[in-house]
C-alpha cells in the first residue's frame, strides 16, 4: 500500500503535539475500507493484510509522521485546560485527486500524553457507529469527517458494560483543529503560539481571510450551516462541547449522536446529557456560544483589544440571524418552497408543532409530504388537513416542488436501532448489517430499502446512545 503524505502540521508551534507512533494490537482483522475514499485520497490499495496492518496501527508507512494533537475545551460548559488526543493518532496528511488537503487519523490506537486515565483505546460499537453514520453524513450532502477504514484489533478491553472487543477507526478530515485547539493557547496566555495556528488555519482552510477577524467571520458562517444542515436531517450531534466544534465546519465526534425518530424540538440521546443541553433545539444556540468561546481565544492575537472586542461581540451576535435565515431555507425547501419569506416561518413551525404534538416520524413524514400519505403519520388527521389547506394554498403542487422534496428529503437515514442491531451482529461476528445499511445510506434520497426507511417499532426503540467509547 502506498499513501502519499504530504505533512503540513510540523509547522506549527513546538508544544502543539506530541510525535509517537500507535500502539501495536494483537491481530488486525480489516472488518472495513472505503475503497471510494481511498481513491479520492490516492492511496494505492494492494494486500489488504497490509492494509489491516498499517489501519490497526501495527505498521507505520513510509513518510507518515505520527502525532497526537494537544487540545483544551469546554465540555457542558466547563473548562478542561488540557484535552488533546487522547487515543487518536494523526498519521498525516493528503491532498486528493480534488486538490484537498486531509487529515487521515487512527482513532483507538493507543495511549498517548494526553490519555489521562484512559486505555488509549475505542471498542468496536462506536468505531462501527461513527463509520456507518459519517458515511451517511457525507451521502446526505453535510460536511462531516469521513471514514476510511475499521480494524478489529483482536483484543479485548474493559468498559462499563464489561470486556469488549477493541477496533481501530481511521477517520479523514479537512484537518482536526477545534475550537479547543485555540483555547489551549489562549488559556496559556502563548500569543506567538496563538497567531501561528491562527495563520495556519486561514492558509488551510480560508485563505481568502485577511486575518483572525476574517476567520472567525468564516467560521461563524460555517457553523451556522452545519447546524441547520443537521437540524434540517432531524440529527442531534450529543456532545457539542468546543473540543468537538472543528475549525473547518466539519461534523466531528460521533460518540452519542443520533437520528431522531419521533419529533420533538427537545429530544436528547445521549445518556451523559442530563440537562438536555445539547437537545435537538438547543443547538442553534450552542453553536452561537462555541464561537463566542473561539472568539474569546482569538481576541489575544489583536493589539487594540477594545476595538476587536467590539468587532467580535458584532459578529457573534449576527449569528442568530445567520442561523434563522439557514434553518428558514432548509425547512422551506423540505415542504417545496424554493425562496422563501419570512411569512412562511408560521406555516413550518406549524407543521412541525403538529408532529410534536402526534409524535410523528420526522424523516418519513417529510419524505410523505412529496407523496400522497403524509396524512398517514398523523393521528390527529384533521388538523394535518388543515394545515395541508394552507400548505397548497401557498404552494401548488407540481414537478418542481415534488423535486425539490425529493432532493431534500432522505428517504433513509441511520436510525439508531438500526445502527443497535448491527453493532449487536458485528460483535457475534456478522458484518452483514453493517453492509447492507452501508448500501442503502449511500443513496439517501431513493428508495431502495424500504425495511431500513421503517421507523422503530415500541419494542426496538433505543432511548439514549451512550458514550461508552
Ligand atoms: N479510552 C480513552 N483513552 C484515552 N483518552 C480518551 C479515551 N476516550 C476519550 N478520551 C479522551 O477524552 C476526551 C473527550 O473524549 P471524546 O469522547 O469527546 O473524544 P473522542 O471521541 O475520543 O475523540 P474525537 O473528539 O477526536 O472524536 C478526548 O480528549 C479524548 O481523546
Amino acid at each position: 500500500m502506498h499513501i502519499p503524505f504530504d505533512n503540513s502540521y510540523a509547522t506549527l508551534p513546538d508544544g502543539f503535539y506530541s510525535r509517537l507512533d500507535p500502539t501495536s494490537v494483537a491481530a488486525p482483522k480489516l472488518l472495513a475500507f472505503n475503497k471510494d475514499l481511498a481513491s479520492l485520497l490516492r492511496i494505492e490499495v494492494g494486500d489488504l493484510t497490509e492494509v489491516a496492518d498499517v489501519f490497526g496501527g501495527n505498521d507505520v508507512p513510509q513518510n507518515a509522521a505520527p502525532l497526537a494533537q494537544l487540545y483544551a475545551g469546554h465540555q457542558f460548559g466547563s473548562f478542561n485546560p488540557q484535552l488533546g488526543d487522547g487515543r487518536a493518532i494523526l498519521l498525516g496528511e493528503v491532498i486528493g485527486t480534488d486538490g484537498l488537503r486531509r487529515d487521515i487519523q487512527l482513532k483507538g490506537s493507543g495511549p498517548t500524553p494526553y490519555s489521562r486515565m484512559g486505555d488509549g483505546r475505542a471498542w468496536l460499537g462506536p468505531v462501527l457507529r461513527e463509520y456507518v453514520v459519517s458515511e451517511a453524513m457525507h451521502a446526505l450532502g453535510i460536511p462531516t469527517t469521513r471514514a476510511l477504514a475499521a480494524v478489529s484489533t483482536g483484543e479485548q478491553i474493559w468498559r462499563e458494560q464489561g470486556a469488549l472487543p477493541g477496533a481501530v477507526l481511521t477517520r479523514v478530515a479537512r484537518s482536526h483543529l477545534r475550537v479547543g485547539t485555540f483555547q489551549v493557547f489562549a488559556h496559556r496566555g502563548e500569543v506567538e503560539n496563538l497567531k501561528t495556528l491562527t495563520n495556519y488555519a486561514i492558509q488551510r482552510h480560508y485563505p481568502e481571510a485577511k486575518g483572525p477577524m476574517d476567520l472567525l467571520r468564516a467560521v461563524c458562517a460555517a457553523q451556522a450551516d452545519l447546524v441547520t444542515r443537521w437540524m434540517s436531517v432531524g440529527f442531534i450531534h450529543g456532545v457539542m462541547n468546543t473540543d468537538n466544534c472543528a475549525i473547518s465546519g466539519e461534523t466531528i465526534d460521533y460518540g452519542p449522536c443520533a437520528f431522531m425518530d419521533a419529533f420533538h424540538q427537545n429530544r436528547v440521546f445521549s445518556s451523559i446529557d442530563q440537562q438536555g443541553r445539547y437537545a435537538f433545539g438547543n443547538q442553534p444556540g450552542i453553536a452561537v456560544w462555541n464561537m463566542a468561546q473561539f472568539a474569546t481565544s482569538l481576541m489575544q492575537t489583536f493589539e487594540d483589544r477594545n476595538a476587536a472586542v467590539e468587532e467580535a461581540t458584532e459578529i457573534i451576535h449576527a449569528m442568530p440571524q445567520m442561523l434563522e435565515d439557514g434553518w428558514l431555507k432548509r425547512f422551506a425547501a423540505k415542504i417545496g418552497i424554493a425562496e422563501p419569506a419570512k411569512a412562511d416561518t408560521p406555516l413550518i413551525e406549524e407543521l412541525l408543532g403538529l408532529m410534536q404534538t402526534d409524535g410523528a416520524d420526522f424523516t418519513n413524514t417529510f419524505r410523505a409530504l412529496g407523496g400522497a400519505n403524509a396524512r398517514d403519520q398523523f393521528t390527529n388527521r384533521e388538523a394535518f388537513d388543515a394545515w395541508a389547506a394552507k400548505w397548497q394554498q401557498r404552494t401548488s403542487s407540481d414537478t418542481a416542488r415534488e423535486t425539490l422534496m425529493r432532493s431534500v428529503n432522505p428517504a433513509v437515514i441511520p436510525r439508531n436501532h438500526r445502527i443497535e442491531q448491527m453493532i449487536e451482529a458485528a460483535v457475534a461476528g456478522d458484518m452483514a448489517p453493517f453492509e447492507r445499511l452501508m448500501t442503502a445510506l449511500k443513496t439517501p434520497f431513493s428508495e431502495t430499502d424500504a425495511d431500513l426507511a421503517r421507523p422503530p417499532t415500541e419494542t426496538e426503540i433505543v432511548p439514549a446512545t451512550f458514550c461508552g467509547t
